[in-house]
């Protein structure tokens, strides 16, 4: 059997899977039946699915869970999200319920614009460049107009075109270096295009105006938008901070000193935002966004100052508890995959059709109310009470538990430490 091939992407679905399985699988039956058991019984939804990518042979299911009572700027949102991870529903659950009751969350767009660059190589004169670019400019943007029609007529399109000088980095290297509104839109494909365009324009017209050759190396967007920027916040009296015993203001002190640390030493300032991206890319998932494009963003902007850091803030001041963090989130409520996928749909019906800056401003919030949730925890209870008693039916689950076995288990672990080996020790019990 040979673990290569040719001309697979030809192949029926069927046959794909009769291939993998076979050369990879052990010719299992039983990995067959995994794998085409997923299937969707509609198969006009299952086709869609299909086609969502290249070389499908299943359906990988996440969970899609919903995180009510979340009250940002006076209006109600039941948050759905896609996760694998125990836990992270019910932390953002429950954050929710606690700055519900006290005064919800604030949110707030602070800029849209995303970027584009077209890079490309030039061997000669740097000032004799800025001419050209600057004649060629207008006709940069007029023979984008066919792309651009559209979403001039909603209010976006292009913004500026700079050219940059970047020889200081890399020899001969320069940049059309773009910005674009692109309204409810993430915009990837039409920066892209409007890219490509200016690519083409740019070297016929410059070369023509130069007498001498420009190498386009590559357009495409940016996903570091530093200027699509959403703020989230959280503010109270430290005093209404007091919680299931813990008096408010310790616990605000030793809450700003968590964030403290992870705004000083890496280490933990990138586990500090992962507990942000548990929040922040189950909506994304949710709401079928690119989660890859969200994640590169938000992590470059986490170093945007050379050390990375951070994402979140909390300070008190005159007696004044406040939580906020800036990031950028360049997100679509159209296009891609939110007209498509029927969940997605749904998810964002549930959140009632948002505008992508409403949609900014909500799964900002999610991330918001993820990190207080695990800091309330790793500076309370430490972080394996709650996460261990939620992930508690994930190694029943593990162990082929039944019903009646759960039943009696999770009654256990009501008052004892959920731990692994706990679990399998009161399942044993259980068997013998
Ligand atoms: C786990 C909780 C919420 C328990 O918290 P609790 O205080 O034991 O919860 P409770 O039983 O008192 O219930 C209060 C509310 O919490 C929510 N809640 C409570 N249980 C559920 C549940 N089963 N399903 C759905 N929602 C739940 C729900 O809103 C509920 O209200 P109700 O619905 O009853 O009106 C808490 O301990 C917590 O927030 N822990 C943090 C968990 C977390 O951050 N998990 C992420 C995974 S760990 C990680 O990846 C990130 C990390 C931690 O490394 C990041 C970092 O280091 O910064
Ligand atoms: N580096 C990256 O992040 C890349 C991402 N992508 C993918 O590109 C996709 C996103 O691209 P898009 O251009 O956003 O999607 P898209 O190609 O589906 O286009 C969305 C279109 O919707 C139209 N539209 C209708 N109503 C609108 C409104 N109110 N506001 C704005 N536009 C409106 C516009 O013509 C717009 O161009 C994602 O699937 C992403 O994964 C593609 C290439 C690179």
């Amino acid at each position: 059997m040979s673990t290569t091939i040719s001309g697979f992407s030809k192949l029926s679905k069927s046959e794909k899977i009769d291939w993998i399985v076979s050369n990879y699988l052990s010719n299992s039956n039983t990995a067959k039946q995994t794998i085409t058991q997923y299937f969707n019984a509609d198969s006009k939804l299952q086709q869609l699915h299909d086609e969502f990518i290249e070389n499908t042979i299943s359906n990988y299911y996440l969970p899609l869970g919903v995180a009510p009572n979340f009250e940002i700027n006076g209006k109600t949102y039941a948050i759905p999200m896609a996760i694998e991870e125990s836990s992270v529903v019910a932390a953002a659950s429950n954050a929710a319920k606690f700055w519900m009751q006290r005064g919800g969350f604030k949110a707030k767009v602070i800029s849209t614009t995303k970027i584009g660059q077209v890079h490309f190589m030039f061997d000669g004169d740097f000032e004799t460049l800025k001419k050209v670019f600057e004649t060629v400019k207008p006709k940069l943007i007029l023979d984008t107009k066919p792309i651009t029609a559209n979403m001039e007529k909603r209010g976006g399109g292009i913004l500026d075109i700079e050219l940059r000088n970047k020889t200081s980095d890399l020899n001969n290297y320069y940049q059309l270096h773009a910005t674009f509104e692109t309204l409810d839109a993430m915009g990837a494909n039409f920066i892209n295009s409007c890219l490509e365009q200016f690519s083409k324009t740019f070297k016929a017209e410059a070369e023509k105006h130069l007498n001498t050759s420009i190498e386009i190396v590559m357009s495409i967007l940016s996903n570091y938008v530093p200027d699509c920027l959403v703020r989230a916040e959280v503010s109270c009296n430290v005093e209404e901070l007091k919680h299931k015993g813990i008096e408010g203001k310790a616990f605000a002190e030793k809450f700003v000193r968590a964030v403290n640390i992870a705004e000083v030493e890496p280490h933990r300032a990138v586990t500090h935002n992962k507990g942000i991206m548990n929040g922040i890319d189950a909506v994304v998932l949710a709401t079928g966004n690119d989660f890859r494009a969200i994640e590169a963003g938000v992590h470059a902007y986490a170093i945007k100052n050379g050390k990375y850091t951070s994402l979140t803030h909390a300070k008190i001041e005159d007696g004044v508890f406040t939580f906020w963090m800036e990031i950028p989130l360049a997100l679509g409520t159209v296009g891609g995959l939110t007209g498509l996928h029927p969940l997605v749909k749904i998810a964002l019906n549930i959140l009632g059709k948002p505008s992508a800056k409403e949609l900014m401003q909500i799964v900002a919030v999610a991330g918001l109310a993820q990190n207080f949730a695990a800091l309330r925890s790793l500076t309370t209870t430490g972080i394996q009470e709650g996460h261990m008693k939620m992930h508690l039916m994930n190694i029943l689950n593990q162990f082929n538990a039944t019903n009646e076995e759960k039943e009696v288990i999770v009654n256990y672990f009501k008052t004892n430490t959920v731990t692994h080996s706990a679990v399998v020790l009161e399942l044993e019990k259980l068997r013998q």
